[in-house]
Order: C-alpha cells, then sequence, then structure tokens
C-alpha cells in the first residue's frame, strides 16, 4: 500500500514514540490515527519479549491494542503511568495542545494528567504558531447542551454541536462534543478556566503544561523537541 506524505509522518513519529517504551512500564495510550503506527510498534516490540502494560485511552485504542496484543490494565489496578504516548491536533512552541479531533479528549486527559511523562506524536501540519485554527473540541453533559453552547458563544466562539454521518456524535462517557471556532487563541490556559467554570461543560481539548516531548515526523525521519526549561 502506497501512503501519502503525512501517513508516512505518522507512521515515522508514531514508530520512534515506540522507542521510548522500556521494559517493565506502564504506558498510556493515547488516540488517533498517528498513535495507530506507535501501538502496531509497540505490538511487534511485545511479541519479541518486551514487558508492559497500558492503558487504552478510548475505545478504538482499546480495539487495536488487542488487536497487536498489548497487554492491558486501568486505574483500579494502577495509580500512575510511567510513560503516555498521544497525538494532538495542534501544538504551539510552548508545547500546549488541542485535542480531541476524534473525541478522545475526556479520557486522554485522565491519562496523559496521570503520567509521568508526556510524549506527543504528529506529522508537521500540526505545530503552530497559535492554536485556534483547528476548532477547539469542547466535551458538555449532553442536557442542555443549547445552553453551555450559547455560554461558550459568549466568551466569544462559534460552537457546532459535533456529528458524524449525520447523527450526533457521542463521545466514549456518552457526553456531546461541541468544536468551537475562536478567532484566535491568545491565552490558552486562561480560556481552559473560563470554560471550566461554566456549568455544563466537562473538558476542554486544550492541553496545557502537560508535555514533556514532541515527535514530529518530517519525511522518512524525525524532529525531536524537549520541553523548555
Ligand atoms: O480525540 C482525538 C485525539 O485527541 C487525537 O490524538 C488527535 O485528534 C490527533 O489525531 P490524529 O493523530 O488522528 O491526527
Amino acid at each position: 500500500m502506497v501512503l501519502d506524505t503525512k501517513t508516512i509522518q505518522k507512521k515515522t513519529a508514531g514508530q520512534k514514540a515506540a522507542e521510548f517504551v522500556k521494559n517493565g512500564m506502564t504506558i498510556g495510550l493515547g488516540s488517533g490515527s498517528t498513535v495507530y503506527w506507535m501501538l502496531k510498534m509497540l505490538g511487534e516490540q511485545v511479541d519479541q519479549g518486551l514487558n508492559i502494560k497500558g492503558i487504552p485511552s478510548s475505545l478504538r485504542t482499546e480495539g487495536w491494542a488487542k488487536e497487536f496484543n498489548i497487554p492491558l490494565t486501568d486505574f483500579s489496578q494502577v495509580q500512575r503511568l510511567d510513560l503516555a504516548i498521544d497525538g494532538a491536533d495542534e501544538v504551539d512552541p510552548d508545547f500546549n495542545l488541542i485535542k480531541g479531533g476524534g473525541g478522545s479528549l475526556l479520557r486522554e486527559k485522565l491519562v496523559d494528567a496521570n503520567s509521568d511523562r508526556l510524549i506527543i506524536i504528529i506529522d508537521e501540519s500540526k505545530m503552530v504558531y497559535q492554536l485556534g485554527k483547528f476548532p477547539l473540541p469542547v466535551e458538555v453533559v449532553s442536557f442542555g447542551w443549547e445552553v453551555t453552547a450559547q455560554r461558550i458563544g459568549d466568551l466569544g466562539a462559534i460552537p457546532e454541536l459535533r456529528k458524524k454521518d449525520g447523527d450526533i456524535f457521542v463521545s466514549n462517557n456518552g457526553n456531546y462534543i461541541l468544536d468551537c471556532k475562536f478567532k484566535q487563541i491568545s491565552n490558552p490556559k486562561e480560556l481552559h478556566n473560563q470554560l471550566k467554570e461554566l456549568l455544563g461543560v466537562v473538558e476542554t481539548g486544550l492541553f496545557i503544561g502537560m508535555t514533556d516531548l514532541v515527535i514530529v515526523g518530517s519525511g522518512e525521519s524525525v524532529k525531536i523537541y524537549e520541553k523548555k526549561q
């Protein structure tokens, strides 16, 4: 199968990230098409004897992990993860992220926030100077979502209820997603806090100050960026 440029970048970044996984680790397994390649590689390493356990951040990731024979666990067994590897929709120079393009932001944030280290894997198109071109996914309670959307609109956004194949998209947690177009996101932390204060908002796709390393697929190789100290 011939892969397009973006898919090659995702594959290269995902495969590189798998090199950071060491024997005995418990791994947070992110979500999305870039993470798919990391899981595939991890599966090969498990076949060769790597001893790890993973906590998946979505039902889709859980399915892939099972397909690749990656042993799984959950937060009833494990309090803390050694490493989480996840994708993103946008990454700014301070490593602030927009996530949730696939609707998995809440479980991803729980997994990523409870990990000692977070590696983000992306293709080159995800690197931005300022967040906000990608509409910010916000997970909201389904009851009264229309009112919640209005309150988010008051913050300067145009929120759109996510649909899939004509039906309302429902997250793995039974909630709705509002894709919120802001003119610009100049202060991601402030915006996240403002959104979290609104009744009905469960979580936002802004991941602030969580990322330690970003691996960007670039051609057939990768660029690796470490968090500024
Ligand atoms: O909800 C989805 C996640 O935040 C994904 O990690 C993000 O959308 C990136 O996905 P992809 O690697 O498919 O572009």
